[in-house]
């Protein structure tokens, strides 16, 4: 099976400092997978760089069959890929609303369209604040309606950037609920986060990371089973 987003041997660095040093990647269509890895080791950065956000010096990017390669982030995101970014990157001068209608776009053929009903029925505390401005609302708020902004461009493949970093446990736990939901409705996803028992609950695929590339690859039940392997790779 083809995979809906497929990495070959990505590199990608800051000024000419190499960053990642051929990262391989695949996420099927439908499936969750966790992307894990110490501080620094290159996870963001390969976010950004499949958005051509920070632009790849070398390998490739496919979505969907479609090589990325010289496409603007504007075109890579319309193709269907939605970020939830690290530090949520919210419009603070924007009410939620606007937020939310800010970044909109049109559904594709069969795909069932988000609306802002659909994201206020997903995070009822949106609808409550939906008249306040990005930088009046809490940062468990703030964080939901990153993840309602992001499905608003009505994404097949979402990625999430430490979205529950910071959050009070309630509030974590309705996001990962979120998650899980939208997983359940086909929605591929890639999941950053420190939580790894969290993770191994929605995401069914583990990736981690050390030194911009990905050094293991495989389900992540037995990721989570196997304490040798936290300790290894994550420290935890
Ligand atoms: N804008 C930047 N300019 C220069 N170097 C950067 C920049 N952003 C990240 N780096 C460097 O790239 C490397 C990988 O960082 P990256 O943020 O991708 O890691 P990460 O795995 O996402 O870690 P974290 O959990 O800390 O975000 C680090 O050495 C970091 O210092």
């Amino acid at each position: 099976m083809t995979a809906l987003l497929a990495l070959r041997g990505l590199t990608a660095g800051y000024g000419g400092a190499p960053v990642l040093f051929g990262v391989d990647l695949d996420v099927p269509a439908g499936a969750a997978l966790a992307l894990m890895g110490r501080n620094g080791m290159g996870k963001t950065t390969t976010v950004r760089a499949i958005l051509g956000l920070v632009p790849p010096t070398g390998g490739s990017r496919t979505f969907d069959g479609v090589p990325l390669a010289g496409l603007k982030p504007h075109r890579i995101a319309r193709l269907g890929i939605g970020l939830v970014p690290e530090g949520r990157q919210i419009f603070p001068t924007l009410t939620v609303e606007e937020n939310l209608i800010a970044t909109a776009a049109l559904p594709r053929a069969g795909q069932r369209a988000w609306t802002l009903e659909r994201v206020y029925g997903l995070f009822p505390r949106l609808a409550e604040r939906r008249r306040h401005f990005g930088n009046r609302i809490s940062g468990g708020e703030q964080q939901m309606l990153a993840i309602g902004r992001a499905l608003m461009t009505n994404p097949r493949l979402l990625i999430l950037d430490e979205a529950t970093e910071g959050l009070a446990p309630l509030i974590r736990a309705e996001i990962w609920a979120v998650l899980s939901m939208l997983k359940g409705e086909g929605l591929s996803l890639i999941v950053i986060d420190k939580h790894v028992s969290a993770l191994a609950q929605v995401c069914e695929q583990a990736a981690v990371m050390e030194k911009g590339r990905v050094v293991h690859a495989g389900p992540a039940a037995a990721f989570v089973a196997d304490a040798g392997l936290a300790s290894r790779y994550l420290g935890v």
